[in-house]
């Protein structure tokens, strides 16, 4: 299984390109079953999550092309199965998005239960409920979420009772072909909703409000291919800037969005961070400095993404001074703080906080990643830890970075996959 190697102490300095978001253009790339014809996805990151979606999207029956820009092309004029997979699901989660749509469109579908993960137990009960909201029959049986819906679904008003990413996209893409009207209360705003919704509305979807709370579809019969362009990845972007801010050094990235990332940006130059923005490029300068530590605590869109917490985390750990890090959104994220104590870090968890004590420096250790920002986290600590970090189980990590370490070695950093 590869590794990461990372020795530490380069002030990282250069100039990357950010990749097209995971946890859009996962959403997007099923949102392509409810098209009739073809539909044309552009800036599609390659990682081991979008491989598994076009896995899970040709079982069910799609032809599909992919060009060199990562350009994916899928004609669901074949699809002949409505059923997920559990060897599938369980390396992915975001598979569940294949029940709004299946249902929507053919009436039955057929997901394996994801499961809880290493984060926490992540149920999906708000994604039924939005479904049986809107006349479905669900059964969950044999590991299995089973849903019918024989006459086609109905518009129905739902209130989700936790703010949902996922949930209210799947809520999103089953109305779009449902009979009438329907409204979702305490929807999630994250810029990801807004994508789909803004590829929904190329297919010919009927959608006010996304990007607000409330999100109002009015259901369509049909939905026809389109083009859409995944927007950029504002946990990558996030990401880098933290290398840069925690090695003391600059990096200017391209091809992403400052205006979706404000309450991180915010965070960076309290940290210290002197940061430039255009249209679509921002540039973060430390001068050298050592970063301050910084409170935070995660929440909702336009909230803190907990996405970004584990980064927060590793900066903390070598930053002047005690940040507190609180996390809201799940219940078991601070697995990577063990792995960081390993290499030196003064952090103690209370509750749902970690209160991080900034150390001088970090030694190196051979640490495991569980999950997918825990494993950017210790990267991300390996950049500044005395000597050679080894960073195993980094299948994580290529779930959701396209070319992590290329793009390291970019801005100096002396990293490499190894066996
Ligand atoms: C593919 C994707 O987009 N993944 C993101 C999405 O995950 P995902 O959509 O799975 O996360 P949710 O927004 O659904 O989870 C938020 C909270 O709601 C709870 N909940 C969720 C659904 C449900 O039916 N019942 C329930 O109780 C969860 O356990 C969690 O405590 O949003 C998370 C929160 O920003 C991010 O960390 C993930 O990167
Ligand atoms: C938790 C994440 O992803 P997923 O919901 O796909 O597990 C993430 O992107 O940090």
């Amino acid at each position: 299984m590869d590794k990461l190697q990372i020795t530490g102490g380069s002030q990282l300095d250069g100039a990357i390109r950010i990749s097209g978001a995971k946890n859009a253009a996962l959403p997007i790339l099923m949102s392509t079953l409810l098209a009739e014809g073809e539909t044309s996805i552009g800036n599609v990151p390659h990682l081991n999550d979008v491989t598994t979606t076009l896995e899970l999207l040709g079982i069910l029956g799609n032809s599909m092309t992919l060009d060199e820009k990562m350009t994916v092309r899928i004609d669901t004029s074949t699809i002949h199965s409505f059923e997920a997979p559990y060897e599938l699901v369980k390396t992915m989660r975001a598979s569940i998005l294949v029940l709004g749509p299946l249902l929507a469109r053919f009436g039955q579908a057929d997901v394996s239960l994801p499961g809880g993960c290493a984060i926490g137990s992540r149920p999906v009960d708000l994604h039924i409920k939005g479904m049986q909201a809107m006349g479905a029959q669900v059964d969950v049986t044999d590991g299995y979420v089973k849903a019918r819906a024989p006459e086609g679904l109905k518009g129905a008003k739902i209130f989700m009772d936790t703010v949902s990413v996922t949930g209210t996209e799947n809520i999103l893409m089953a109305a779009t072909l449902a009979k009438g009207t329907s409204i979702i209360e305490n929807a999630a705003r994250e810029p990801e909703v807004v994508d789909l919704a803004n590829c929904l509305k190329a297919m010919g979807a009927k959608i006010e409000g996304a990007g607000t709370d409330i999100i109002t579809v009015e259901g369509v019969e049909k939905l026809h291919g389109c083009h859409h362009d995944v927007l950029p990845d504002r946990i990558e972007t996030g990401s880098y800037l933290v290398a840069a801010a925690i090695t003391g050094g600059r990096v200017k990235l391209r091809d992403t969005n400052p205006d979706i990332l404000e309450s991180v940006l915010l965070k960076l130059e309290e940290a210290g961070a002197e940061i430039k923005t255009g249209k679509d490029w921002i540039e973060l300068d430390m001068h050298g400095k050592r970063p301050k530590a910084v409170d935070i605590t995660t929440a909702p869109y336009p909230g803190f993404p907990t996405d970004m917490q584990a980064q927060f985390t590793a900066m903390n750990a070598v930053a002047e001074g005690t940040g507190v890090i609180t996390e809201t959104i799940f219940e078991n994220r601070f697995m990577h703080v063990s792995e960081m104590q390993r290499m030196g870090a003064d952090i103690t968890i209370q509750g749902n906080s970690a209160i991080c004590r900034g150390v001088d420096s970090l030694t190196s250790a051979q640490v495991m990643a569980t999950d997918l920002r825990a494993s950017a986290s210790l990267v991300l600590a390996g950049l500044v830890a005395k000597g050679e970090t080894l960073v195993d189980r980094i299948y994580h990590i290529d779930r959701g970075y396209e070319c992590i370490e290329e793009k390291l070695q970019l801005m100096g950093a002396s990293i490499r996959r190894v066996p």
